[in-house]
């Protein structure tokens, strides 16, 4: 009875303020979004769209989060206008703008105050463009996919919406016991960090965070105590479900963080799997910094007339505002050598992310920075508590040079990284937009620097020309003989060439490369083959896309299922050699290295492609 009484006040008084925050949301909304609404309506739109269906799935019983949007948010005047005119499903919203801008009141929006006073907490005050931008229509219930360039705070954009309507919708109808939202991340490391988002933005809520390499039993009591929002890797999410731990039924809000990586061969099949489980209606949102053009037809089969909030477009510029590019020629011989120079002349002192095409090579050259420089390596062959200490201990400042595969190019925001180096090129365009925004974030500044070997000059070229961003050619960096190898004594097989003979090499570096032209048909540089085991490109096929630069295989970031991706992803292109690696591990959960992925339907030439399977 008492809770009866309790539950009812409760709710009437939720009404009132309902209501109140109502009337203030739209009014803002209707000020303050303006512009950036006039803006959408001044946009070329593309395809056709049902104007009035802003709220895809309609009311239905226990949908408060559909009834445009829940809480009967109602869209402001100005964008109803322009959906009025748009005969789009997908609707390009203009430029970007300057994170440093002046962005919209966060205490204005008329959000739970819980939000309002966590950001304030955080120093959070105003929204960035791409919160701006997604609020509203995020608001009405909208299928959507979201662009925005590295670390403009795409997790609040869909975060702030959603954590809101739950937050009321739990206010009104009582907590339930399966999540409502459900975010999947590729990695271990951006699930975590995107929960602790959530769960910092709405203290309130319960925030779980599924993932592997950590003991399953712990997630699942977690699960059956009750949770509002569910964030994860495929792999581990797939497994909870499969136990019967994790029921979806009641999921309203789905996201794909870091989308494109997410729909690459290999993950998403496993994403499938889980949207199969998910209840129709729902409100489905897709976030990365790269939509590569062979996203969108897939996205066609996942969401339901989706908006395309998009702050990159066709801009020249795709990496975030205030980093500077960087390029310097280097043999492999005198790679290793090169970059103790570079840290101190460029990090001073700061953090700086080196990046690594493989494990072994993360291993082997923080093993020997570690003899000048306090240093790290991340990937997906260490343990996930190790793997976690080393996070948290470059967060904190105990070592400011972290040499990660690419296990750490996507999504992660460890602040005031000053220096990104590519200890080699990227796979793709993607993997270079990526890796670079883990510098310059929230309106920071910072460098990174690309290093390149004499034949790869063009595929410099074609990033530069992709990514929109000048490269500054740095003086090249004497290596004294018999310096050259760093790795020497750390059990290098090379024999002196850095990769040579490595078993987990693809094509460019020595090894079995074969010649191949670069953007060949044959995939490029790297050319041929690559040897037998999984994790591979070599090949022969055209799909190639980026092996043009004669990339080796990723090798991912760790593990799990790099085998897959081989095939049809790789860069360099076609099979990859025919063992797979294990899968023991599910999806990789954390890692699983599916960074080989990336180079299946994007390819290089990212942006510019209209087809992933390109060659360049
Ligand atoms: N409105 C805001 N005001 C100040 N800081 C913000 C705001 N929104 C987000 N941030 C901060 O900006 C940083 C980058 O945000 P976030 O990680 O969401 O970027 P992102 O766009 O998802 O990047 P990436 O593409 O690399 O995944 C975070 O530290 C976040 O706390």
């Amino acid at each position: 009875m008492i809770t009866t009484v309790l539950r009812r006040s409760l709710l009437d008084a939720s009404k009132r303020n309902l209501s109140a925050s109502l009337t203030s949301i739209n009014t803002v909304l209707f000020h303050n979004l303006a512009p950036a609404a006039t803006r959408v309506s001044d946009l070329a739109l593309i395809g056709s769209s049902d104007v009035k269906a802003g709220f895809p799935f309609g009311v239905e019983a226990k949908g408060i989060h559909f009834q445009s949007g829940p809480l009967d948010f109602r869209a402001s005047m100005v964008s109803q206008a322009g959906f009025a005119i748009s005969e789009s499903s997908e609707r390009r919203v203009g430029d970007s703008e300057s994170v440093g801008g002046d962005g919209l009141a966060i205490s204005e929006l008329g959000i739970s105050p819980e939000i309002v006073k966590a950001l304030s907490s955080k120093g959070i005050e105003k929204l960035f463009p791409i919160q701006k931008a997604v609020l509203e229509p995020a608001m009405e219930g909208r299928d959507m996919i979201g662009r925005a360039r590295t670390g403009t705070g795409k997790t609040l954009a869909f975060g702030i919406p959603i954590i809101d309507k739950i937050i009321k919708y739990n206010a009104k109808h009582g907590r339930g016991r399966n999540p409502l939202c459900l975010v999947l991340a590729p990695t271990r490391e951006l699930a975590r960090q995107v929960e602790k988002e959530f769960r910092e933005s709405a203290p309130s809520l319960d925030t779980i965070c599924l993932y592997g390499g950590t003991p399953i039993g712990q997630q699942m009591r977690q699960l059956d105590y009750g949770v509002d929002v569910a964030v994860g890797t495929p792999g581990r999410v797939i497994d909870l479900m499969k136990r019967g731990a994790l029921n979806l039924s009641e999921v309203q809000f789905v996201v794909l963080d870091e989308a494109d990586q997410m729909l690459q061969v290999g993950f998403a099949e496993d994403v499938e799997i889980i949207l199969e489980k998910l209840p129709e209606k729902r409100q489905s949102m897709m976030f990365s910094a790269t939509m590569p053009s062979w996203i969108r037809s897939l996205t066609k089969k996942y969401l339901n007339n989706p908006l395309t909030v998009d702050l990159v477009g066709d801009s020249d510029q795709k990496l975030a505002d205030g980093i500077t590019t960087y390029s310097i020629i280097a043999d492999s011989y005198g790679r290793a050598s090169i970059i103790g120079p570079l840290v101190t002349e460029h990090a001073k002192g700061g953090k700086c992310i080196v990046f690594t095409q493989t494990k072994r090579d993360a291993d082997r050259l923080s093993y020997a920075l570690a003899r000048s420089f306090k240093c790290e390596a991340l990937h997906g062959d260490i343990s996930q508590s190790q793997r976690e200490r080393t996070l948290a201990g470059f967060r904190d400042g105990h070592f400011n040079i972290l040499v990660a595969t690419d296990v750490a190019a996507r999504g992660l925001d460890v602040p005031n990284v000053d220096l990104i180096i590519h200890y080699e090129l990227p796979n793709n365009t993607e993997t270079f937009v990526h890796r670079t925004g883990r510098t310059g974030r929230a309106g920071k500044k910072g460098s990174a620097i690309l290093i390149y070997s004499q034949d790869q000059s063009r595929a410099v070229k074609i990033i530069e020309r992709e990514v929109g961003s000048r490269f500054t050619e740095l003086p090249s960096i004497a290596v004294e003989r018999g310096s050259a190898s760093m790795f020497e004594g750390i059990g290098s097989r090379s024999g002196g060439s850095f990769g040579g003979g490595m078993r987990d090499r693809g094509s460019s570096f020595g090894g079995r490369s074969g010649g191949g032209g670069y953007g060949g048909s044959s995939g490029g540089y790297g050319g041929g083959r690559s040897g037998g085991s999984s994790n591979r490109y070599s090949g022969d096929s055209d799909r190639s896309g980026f092996g043009s630069f004669g990339m080796r295989s990723p090798e991912g970031y760790g593990s799990d299922r790099s085998s897959q991706s081989g095939g049809r992803s790789s860069f360099g292109g076609g099979r990859s050699g025919g063992s797979s690696n294990n899968r023991s591990s599910g999806f990789g959960d954390f890692g699983s290295d599916r960074s080989s992925q990336s180079g299946g339907r994007s390819s290089f030439g990212g942006f510019g492609s209209n087809d992933g399977k390109r060659s360049y």
